[in-house]
């Protein structure tokens, strides 16, 4: 018997869903409520297992819908065992996609090719591998030709673009569909399409099926509000083949992915399925008793229940929720200014990882620019500068890299795996890493204006290149062509004069946290504030904050917002004329205050 019990101080004690949850088997959905601790439970339930697991080729499989998700699931895993122990071999951590990457389409998706049993390559990002020719004027008309990545199968067999059907008027023997079924047959399959394809493959060989679910009895999804309608697909053929027990966790108000094709309506299916267990967390060790029962009303599923109980260090906080009413001359730093008083009232840190000030879109205005990067090479060298000056220096040096393998290599391949490969076939390694250096501490400063960082980023990756020895621009290629932006936009005539960085930058670190929803789902504050820009459109607007439906994804994004702090919500609202008070911020749970 393992670990859990050596770490008895550590633990934690688990209220009686914690503890039912621990306990159950077969089908069951998990609806738990923001700060529930989803990720805690999870790690407690896998290890449950692990500690009393007999099979040796047989496994638990996580899973979650990121990267950050299945790491978090690892880390309260090994926090929860003694030092040096980790979940390994034969249960797999990991992402959704890179669970039917490996286990389906990879070992089995030769099955699509003719007469071939090589394993497919999964192409993570279009630089340039995929070439789609065609003499069609209509194809060359709308813009396929350029865009050949963005044309993926559905799990009906269909060829959409952009999840859209394809409804141009070439009626037989389209273009796009020839070009992707020759894809196939060589193997090439892109990210997007490879859940639907795998949906495919285990419809038709249902031995395959049977396989996953002997390797994988026990299956746990986290944030499984966020399944697309294809992950769900492959979730029902393994329920229905016999898996042990299967497990969705997710809270269907955190949904905030529609433009991934995430919606929470599969999950849902599965919360009213009479065939599947519903269980709920409802107590949240996160935001104050007087959080709770204010956000309780933007909860959809909520609706009819009780808030959730504040079980936290912070329960008993007595700070109401504040609706701060702004006028529309007031500068966006003066409502700072005033939430910063806020905290200070409240002996809150002005600090990045106390407070932050979330928007619904992008935290820089005036940048939302259509086809703004003309290849995906000048959009990877911006990331970089600004990953070189502001982020991960590791990021930036991939990038750079990826960038110059396919101006001077180029060749059809997954670059995300085989990059090291191919150039050790070429030179070695070592000096290929130079020129990667070399270019990566020549990237202009992020913080000087588009047009000019664009000028000096062509200067730079020119002359890398022409200095160079041993790597050669493709002859095909021009430099000029390749890093290049938009010229002009209509709606933004001066997008040239906006610096680099606010093109890239998600979130701002430097005094407190300024970000956009998105990016800070998941995590915890001691002070949200919530900012509210405009008062008219299909956006967060103080009327749709007061009667969008409650199953909107507007809602959605300011609930995930709003359950966010531990001590102190502030939601600053524009002031209208013939809105004085919202039915939704009722003045027995919200202070008004107005600047
Ligand atoms: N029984 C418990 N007793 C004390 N603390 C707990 C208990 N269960 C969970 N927690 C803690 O509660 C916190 C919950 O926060 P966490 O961010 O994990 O919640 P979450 O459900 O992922 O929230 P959200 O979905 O809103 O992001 C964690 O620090 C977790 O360790």
């Amino acid at each position: 018997m393992l670990l859990l019990k050596r770490r008895t101080p550590l633990m934690k004690k688990l209220t009686p869903e914690q503890e039912a949850f621990l306990e159950a088997e077969g089908k069951i959905v998990l609806c738990a409520c923001p700060g529930s601790g989803k990720t805690f439970i999870v790690a407690r339930k896998l290890l449950k297992y692990v500690e009393n697991w007999e099979y040796a080729h047989r496994g638990v499989a996580v899973l979650s819908f990121t990267n950050v998700a299945s790491q978090e699931i690892d880390k309260q895993t090994k926090e929860l065992m003694p030092e040096g122990y980790r979940i390994e071999y034969p249960h797999f951590i990991g992402t959704i996609d890179s669970f039917i990457d490996s286990f389906i389409l990879l070992r089995f998706g030769y099955l699509m090719q003719e007469g071939s049993r090589k394993r497919p390559v999964i192409l993570h990002e279009n630089y340039g591998e995929i070439r789609f020719y065609t003499k069609n004027k209509e194809c060359h008309a709308r813009g396929c030709i350029s865009n050949p990545f963005e044309f993926h199968w559905s799990s009906d067999g269909k060829l959409l673009r952009n999840g859209k059907k394809v409804d141009c008027s070439i009626t037989t023997k389209k273009p796009c569909v020839a070009f992707k079924q020759a894809m196939i047959k060589k193997g090439f399959v892109t990210q997007n399409e490879a859940t639907a394809l795998s949906y495919r493959l285990l419809k038709k060989y249902p031995q395959i099926v049977d396989a996953i679910v002997r390797r994988f009895p026990i299956v746990m999804i986290d944030e499984a509000q966020d399944t697309s309608k294809e992950q769900m697909e492959i979730i029902d053929l393994l329920t229905d083949a016999g898996v042990k027990t299967i497990i969705l966790v997710g809270d269907p108000d955190q949904s905030i992915y529609e433009w991934r094709n995430a919606t929470p309506e599969f999950f849902i299916a599965k919360v009213k399925d009479d065939n599947w267990k519903t269980m709920w967390l409802t107590s949240n060790f996160r935001s104050s008793q007087l959080i709770c029962n204010a956000t309780q009303v933007f909860s959809h599923s909520l609706a009819s229940r009780q808030p959730s109980k504040a079980e936290g260090e912070f329960a008993l906080y007595q700070q109401k929720p504040i609706l701060l009413n702004y006028s529309n001359q007031t500068d966006k730093s003066d409502i700072i200014n005033k939430f910063k008083e806020l905290c200070q009232e409240n002996g809150i840190e002005w600090t990045p990882s106390k407070v932050a000030v979330l928007t619904r879109g992008k935290i820089h205005k005036g940048i939302d620019i259509d086809g703004l990067w003309k290849s995906p090479e000048v959009e990877s060298l911006a990331k970089a500068s600004y990953e070189w000056y502001k982020g991960s220096r590791r990021k930036a040096f991939s990038l750079c890299e990826k960038v110059l393998y396919s101006l001077t290599i180029g060749d059809i391949g997954d670059i995300k795996h085989e990059i090291r490969q191919v150039i050790e076939n070429i030179m070695p390694y070592e000096n290929w890493r130079k020129h990667v250096v070399k270019l990566l501490v020549s990237l202009p400063d992020p913080n000087i204006k588009l047009s000019d960082w664009v000028k000096s980023m062509l200067s730079t990756i020119t002359n890398i290149i022409q200095s160079a020895e041993d790597i050669y621009l493709i002859p095909a290629i021009s430099l000029q062509d390749k890093i290049k932006i938009k010229l002009r936009d209509t709606k933004n005539p001066g997008f040239q004069s906006i610096p680099l960085r606010n093109y890239i930058e998600k979130r701002d670190e430097n005094d407190i946290t300024l970000s956009s929803v998105h990016g800070v789902k998941g995590e915890t504050y001691d002070a949200i504030m919530l900012i509210i820009e405009g008062i008219k459109g299909n956006t967060l607007t103080p009327t749709m904050i007061d009667t969008a439906p409650l199953d909107s994804e507007l809602i959605r994004i300011a609930y995930v917002a709003m359950t966010r702090p531990r001590k102190l919500l502030v939601v600053a609202l524009p002031v209208m004329k013939n809105k004085k008070s919202f039915k939704r911020l009722p003045l027995d749970k919200w202070i008004y205050t107005q600047i």
